[in-house]
């Protein structure tokens, strides 16, 4: 199912920005969370409809911030994004969460993905 793995190396007070992975990968993609826990946070784009825009613009495009979601991930957890989560939310790892670092110590994610035929 899986065509690749890409292994992500964060130290405390790094993270990465809300994003929608790009289109050229498949729906359906896993990430394992190693070294520290960390809190990964999803949020809505307002009108997901064109994937492209919304890929481009994840940034930006967020709609009601109330609606976010916050998933609390330990050392050995894993988290699958499909469907509206894979294409109408953005997912990030904020470096700063209430002004503490998210990541305490060392995390490294392996994420796996299919690239498109
Ligand atoms: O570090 C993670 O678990 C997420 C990495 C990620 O979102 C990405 O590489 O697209
Ligand atoms: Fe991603």
């Amino acid at each position: 199912m899986f065509d690749q793995a890409i292994i992500n190396l964060y130290d405390s007070g790094e993270g990465i920005g809300d994003h929608i992975d790009l289109l050229r990968f498949a729906d359906g993609i896993v990430g394992f969370n190693f070294g520290s826990p960390a809190t990964m946070r999803l949020r809505p784009v307002v009108d997901a409809s064109d994937r492209e825009r919304a890929v481009r613009y994840a940034e930006e495009l967020h709609n009601d911030c109330a609606n976010q979601v916050i998933v609390k991930l330990q050392p050995g957890d894993v988290y699958a994004l499909s469907g509206d989560a894979r294409f109408h939310w953005t997912h990030g790892f904020p470096a700063f969460i209430d002004g503490a670092t998210n990541v305490s110590g060392r995390r490294i994610s392996v994420t796996l993905r299919k690239l498109h035929d």
